[in-house]
């Protein structure tokens, strides 16, 4: 069954219409990308995921359970997870008091901490650190370890409540060659072991390395949907990235910089652009 689905949804912001009647979804086992443009409406739409932000319109579907309407502590008890672009991680703590806080947390049951539990979050903890690469950094406070450490204490944070839907936002940025590469490695395990792995990342050559299937935004639109070789070579994304070829370039250098990455171009599919009428 289909992991998440996010159906027609709209988001406004007064007069900005951040999202536009979106329509994505994301399978267990796999990893989603949703790319687009700076304000394309990315984080807009993790938002309404996670329950942060109400959709003016549409709706969300977990497992085939509608959580539109779901606060959002108890969408991670039923297995949602998130990491921000901006570090969240707690300052003053260790790196590994920080996991064990989130461990802790989805641990236990009205403000109570059952013993075995609680021996699970310590066990959870210390495998969460290892696995991460985080052993060296385990005893440091989070606000004295670089960037890319402190992005890698936020995904342990998220796994360990242990998330069937594991939303990462800008997870790379901070991170080495090296790092990114062993990274996109990590999340392959992490879909292989089942879980839903939804992606934002502007890193153009890892989201083309590692994801399953992509759906790209524009201005808040769904303007395509499909495996990483079909989304690179479709027109209407290359517009929306490149600009539209009369020379005036594409609207973010950034964005522009890794869209023609070197990828193993896959097995063409049917692209299912959701805007038929072309938005350029
Ligand atoms: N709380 C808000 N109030 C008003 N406008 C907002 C709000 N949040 C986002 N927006 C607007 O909605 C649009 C989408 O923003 P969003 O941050 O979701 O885009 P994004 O694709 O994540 O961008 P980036 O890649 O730069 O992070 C932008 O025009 C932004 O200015």
């Amino acid at each position: 069954m289909t992991r998440l689905e996010v159906q027609d949804v709209t988001v406004r912001f007064g007069g900005v219409t951040a999202v536009n009647e979106a329509t994505i979804s994301a399978d267990g086992g796999q990893i989603t990308a949703l790319i687009g443009p700076n304000g394309a409406g990315k984080t807009t739409l993790f938002n309404v995921i996670t329950g942060l932000q109400r959709p003016t319109a549409g709706r969300v579907f977990l497992n085939g359970n509608d959580i539109t309407h779901t606060p959002t502590h108890r969408r991670a008890r039923v297995g949602v997870a998130r990491t921000f672009q901006r570090l969240e991680a707690f300052g003053s703590l260790t790196v590994e008091e920080n996991v064990r806080v989130a461990a802790d947390a989805v641990r236990k049951k009205a403000g109570k901490t059952v013993r075995g539990r609680q021996r699970d979050s310590a066990a959870v903890t210390r495998e969460l650190i290892r696995k991460i690469g985080l052993e060296p950094y385990a005893e440091v406070r989070a606000d004295a370890v670089p960037t890319g450490v402190a992005r890698l204490v936020e995904l342990a944070r998220a796994l360990a409540i242990d998330p069937a839907l594991l939303l990462l936002d800008e997870p790379s940025s901070g991170l080495s060659e090296a790092e990114t590469e062993a990274f996109g490695e990590l999340l392959r395990e992490l879909a292989g072991q089942g879980r839903a792995v939804v992606i934002v990342e502007h890193d153009m050559a890892l989201i083309m390395r590692v994801s399953d299937r992509i759906h790209v935004l524009d201005r808040g639109v769904v303007i395509a949907s499909g495996t990483p070789g079909v989304v690179q070579t479709d027109p209407v994304v290359r517009r929306a990235y490149l600009g539209d070829g009369d020379g005036d370039g594409g609207r973010d250098g950034d964005d522009h910089q890794d869209f023609d990455a070197d990828v193993a171009v896959v097995k063409p599919e049917p692209l299912l652009p959701a805007n038929e009428g072309g938005w350029f």
